[in-house]
């Protein structure tokens, strides 16, 4: 299987040249939660989130996702708790989405499939000094994956969609400032999945503490119509792609237990 071979070849993927090796390959994400096979840990605990809105910068698309990016050169925007033992920095949250409404998650919850997925990323700044750094290691960052479900309008949302036709292709940049991302959590905060896997797009590395909310929050079809008004190319290609379906197969668990902070 994949999680033997010292070298597994991670899914070709439309927007990568070639099939890309990935050393080890036995901690790739995402991956299908399956919950009756979920572990219950009572020692996982509740996230701490401290999000500073002040400290977010600007909104790019980046040829793959749009990310809003923050500063993280201090300790504004952290994320403390859940499975995690040291203090993460926020360093930018980006999407993933489908051309319709039936796909686009890259995690799935007994293979139910979300229209979107929302990825927090955060590096261990109690370790290491740049996310650079972080982004080889093994305990060097954690990403909180928020599923979005079409229904009723997201009102923090509307001030990043309102901003997504200034950055249509790819390098495009805005100055975006004072957002809080925690508008975008879930509620309920305290319900989640984790286990250890990777990034999902190159350089994939085996690095990510995953925690991965129960909840899901309610974005409605128009807001995400205009994720998919976006575009993986750039201004001077001749052939303009829509960005959809940016995101990448699952991969296989290779034994993985997946640990719930809920019963
Ligand atoms: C040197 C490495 C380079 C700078 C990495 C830039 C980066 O941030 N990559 C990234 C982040 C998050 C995810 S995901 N989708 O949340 O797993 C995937 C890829
Ligand atoms: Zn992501």
């Amino acid at each position: 299987t994949a999680c033997s071979s010292k070298y597994v070849l991670s899914q070709m993927h439309p927007m990568w040249q070639g099939p890309l090796a990935v050393p080890g390959g036995d901690r790739q994400s995402p991956i299908d939660i399956v919950v009756r096979k979920s572990v219950f840990d009572s020692e996982l605990k509740p996230l701490v989130t401290d999000y500073d809105p002040h400290t977010c910068q600007q909104i790019w698309n980046n040829g793959y996702s749009f990310l809003v990016e923050y500063d993280d050169t201090t300790d504004k925007s952290t994320l403390r708790g859940g499975p995690l033992r040291d203090k993460f920095r926020l360093c930018q949250f980006h999407f993933h989405w489908g051309e319709s409404n039936a796909w686009g998650s890259e995690h799935t919850v007994d293979r139910r499939l979300f229209p979107a997925e929302l990825h927090l990323v955060h590096w261990n700044s109690d370790k290491y000094s740049l996310f650079e750094e972080a982004v080889m290691e093994e305990n060097g960052l954690a990403v909180i994956g928020v599923f979005l479900k079409v229904g009723k309008r997201h009102e923090g949302l509307q001030k990043l969609v309102d901003a997504l036709p200034a950055i249509r292709h790819k390098d495009s940049v805005v100055e975006f400032n004072r957002f809080d991302p925690a508008c975008l959590l879930p509620v309920n905060t305290d319900d989640y999945w984790t286990y250890h896997g990777s990034l999902t797009t190159p350089p994939l590395t085996e690095s990510v503490s995953w925690i991965v909310m129960k909840q899901h929050i309610e974005v409605s079809h128009d807001q995400l119509a205009v994720f998919r008004s976006l575009l993986f190319t750039s201004a001077e290609e001749d052939v303009q792609k829509s960005m959809v379906n940016n995101f990448r197969v699952q991969q296989s668990p290779c034994g993985r237990t997946v640990r719930s902070s809920f019963t």
